[in-house]
């Protein structure tokens, strides 16, 4: 599962363990991205903070790990890169990417595309406030690609981001261990701030 994780929250986990179950897989993989060159226009925490909440958030689960092939990888993260990347690590294993339904509708998108289907088998998750119908899979090779229906959570990293720079609780959106994280290491704290000024100069 790739993803900026900034911080890395209740919904990425769910997502994780369901398709894990889902499919039975042996390890789900958490990959943080290293520089996610489509959230350029906003400030993201340095990749180690965010590596290690990844670290934090995952460590109770044996079947979760965390790689730092994206974070070790100079310039922008492409999604390409990390499943050659893991494929080399794990040649033998049948790779599954897990995305949330708004990063699935945006694959078309991503750097080599075409290629991404045959180097992973992709997984999408529903997710509140994304609708994902037949239509969100236009252009993609059916075969590839299976959509998994989760619990719901309506968490999102920018709204954990937003509650802490406003002084209001993230306790139970994220991982206790990452509450801690957040607050030892003083992250967000200007991130509602940084909101209003980006609203007010619009
Ligand atoms: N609540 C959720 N339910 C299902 N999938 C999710 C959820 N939150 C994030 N995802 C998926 O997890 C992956 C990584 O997401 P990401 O780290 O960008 O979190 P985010 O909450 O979307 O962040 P931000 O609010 O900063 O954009 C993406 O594929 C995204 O679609
Ligand atoms: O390969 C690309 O061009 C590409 C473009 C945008 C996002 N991705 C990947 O999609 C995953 C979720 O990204 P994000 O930005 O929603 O956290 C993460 O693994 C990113 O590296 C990949």
């Amino acid at each position: 599962m790739g993803g900026t994780f900034d911080p890395i929250h209740h919904g990425h986990l769910v997502a994780a363990s369901e398709v894990q179950s889902w499919f039975d897989l042996d390890e789900v993989v958490f990959v943080p991205t290293g520089e996610p060159y489509q959230k350029a226009e906003r400030e993201v925490s340095t990749a180690e903070h965010r590596y290690l909440m990844t670290v934090i958030a995952t460590a109770s689960n044996p079947r979760f790990t965390v790689s730092r092939v994206d974070v070790d990888r100079d310039g922008p993260t492409y999604t390409v890169d990390t499943l050659t990347d893991l494929h080399a690590q794990h040649p033998d294993a049948d790779l599954y990417f897990i995305t949330g339904a708004d990063a699935l509708s945006n694959i078309l998108t991503w750097r080599d595309s075409e290629e991404l289907f045959a180097l992973a088998e992709f997984v999408g998750c529903t997710r509140p406030g994304y609708a994902m119908d037949a239509s969100t899979l236009d252009g993609m090779p059916h075969d590839r690609v299976t959509i998994v229906e989760i619990p719901a959570l309506a968490i999102s990293s920018t709204d954990c981001r937003e509650r802490t720079g406003r002084g209001e609780p993230v306790w139970y959106l994220v991982p206790d261990g990452v509450v801690q994280y957040i607050s030892k290491h003083g992250l967000y704290a200007r991130a509602h701030l940084d909101t209003t000024t980006r609203e007010e100069s619009a």
